[in-house]
């Protein structure tokens, strides 16, 4: 049985990729998901504030932050090595991106615009011990070539869960790592084809349409059980 499930931010629980508008409907459903005792984590790349402050807000029961570097769930978890902001400005400008107003709040992995990795930023990466990745929004510099996957190992120990109880949703190439921990792989009908390839189900909504629409699967299978256990 699901007790917990998995959310990417970017791209899942907004009305589309590319936006930040968080989709309502999709987080109602959360809240519906929540009062059956399943509990919702985030798991994205947005630094360890932003994403702890939305989860906060949002009645989450934690959150896995900076691509796995940093777990909160009661109590703060960091994983990863520091990178040197000097380091991410030389990185910045050596590429000409542009650096994600969060950077300043991030010490693991940081973010630049465009999302896209050159392979003369790989070869960069590879020589200086760094990894590279790609959301869509933004791209990513670390030290953890893992992702998302040290984080989600983390929360599962904290949690004493086994893999079968947990499913996650996404949307691009950096919830791959997430996924490797899940029972239960969803990705959104918009998502990357390489997660969509990796995943037990793809939704036929978008984004938050295809959240709703996995959770209301989760929801009525509950429903439906609770009532076969009520005289
Ligand atoms: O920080 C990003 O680039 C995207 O964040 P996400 O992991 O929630 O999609
Ligand atoms: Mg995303």
């Amino acid at each position: 049985m699901i007790k917990v499930i998995l959310f990417d931010l970017d791209g899942t629980l907004t009305i589309d990729r590319n936006s930040y508008l968080l989709d309502l409907d999709a987080l109602n459903s959360i809240r519906d998901l929540q009062s059956l005792g399943v509990k919702a984590f985030l798991v994205t790349g947005n630094s360890y504030p932003v994403s702890r402050g939305l989860a906060t807000y949002l009645g989450m029961d934690g959150v896995v932050a900076e691509n796995g570097c940093v777990v909160y769930a009661g109590e703060e978890h960091f994983l990863c090595k520091e990178i040197d902001h000097i380091i991410v400005k030389e990185f910045e400008s050596k590429f000409g991106l542009k650096g994600s107003w969060q950077n300043k709040f991030r010490k693991y992995d940081f973010g630049f615009y465009p999302p896209q990795i050159t392979p003369p930023m790989e070869e960069w990466a590879l020589e200086n011990g760094f990894s590279l990745k790609t959301s869509g929004y933004a791209l990513h510099l670390s030290y953890n070539s893992q992702g998302k996957l040290i984080g989600v190992r983390k929360l599962l120990d904290l949690l004493k869960l086994d893999e079968k109880d947990v499913a996650a949703i996404g949307d691009s190439l950096t919830d791959i790592d997430m996924m490797k921990l899940a029972g239960v792989k969803v990705a959104v009908a918009n998502g990357d084809d390489e997660l969509k390839a990796i995943a037990d189900l793809v939704t036929k909504g978008k984004s938050g349409e295809g959240v709703k629409e996995y959770i209301m699967s989760i929801v009525n299978a509950l429903h439906g059980r609770n009532q076969r256990t009520c005289p």
